[in-house]
């Protein structure tokens, strides 16, 4: 029997004026039409954080800084699992421009959770808006 595929993922939560860029997946990618996070496949050498700014990059001609790193989420899909790790970014240079995805989203974090993700980015959504909240009191 083959061993389930088990993805490591870096994803970018990018912030800017008070919103965060959500990517809408192309219908003919797996997951069809499902929103994420900008990001990637880990290759093999490379940390999380490194996977991160070179996926933006190549993705969507963006450089990127990291602010902070967030908890990383283990999903089971229905063939694969995957390990995504997040992080929340600002932009250093560039503006986002669509090479793979079929929609690019603003929007505010409270408005978040409205989208249809890919199931594995709702924890993340929570934490991100959890710490906001606490940045916020706090
Ligand atoms: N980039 C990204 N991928 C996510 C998120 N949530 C989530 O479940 N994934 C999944 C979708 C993909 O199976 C995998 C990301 O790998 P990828 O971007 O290289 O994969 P892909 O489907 O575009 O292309 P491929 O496997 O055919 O090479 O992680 C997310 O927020 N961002």
């Amino acid at each position: 029997m083959s061993e389930r595929r088990h993805l490591q993922v870096s994803c970018a939560l990018i912030e800017r004026d008070g919103a965060v860029l959500a990517c809408r997946r192309s219908a003919t990618m797996k997951m069809p039409l499902k929103w994420e996070f900008p990001g990637g496949k880990i290759e093999a050498g490379e940390s999380a954080a490194e996977c991160l700014v070179r996926e933006v990059l190549e993705e969507m001609a963006v450089r990127v800084s990291i602010i902070e790193p967030l908890t990383p989420v283990t999903h089971d899909y229905a063939t694969f699992t995957v390990t995504l790790y997040p992080f929340v970014c600002s932009i250093e240079e560039g503006e986002p421009v669509l090479h793979e995805h079929a929609e690019l989203l603003w929007l505010p974090p409270d408005e978040l959770p409205h989208l249809d993700w890919c199931e594995a980015d709702f924890p993340i959504i929570a934490d991100y808006r959890e710490r906001l909240s606490a940045r916020q009191k706090g």
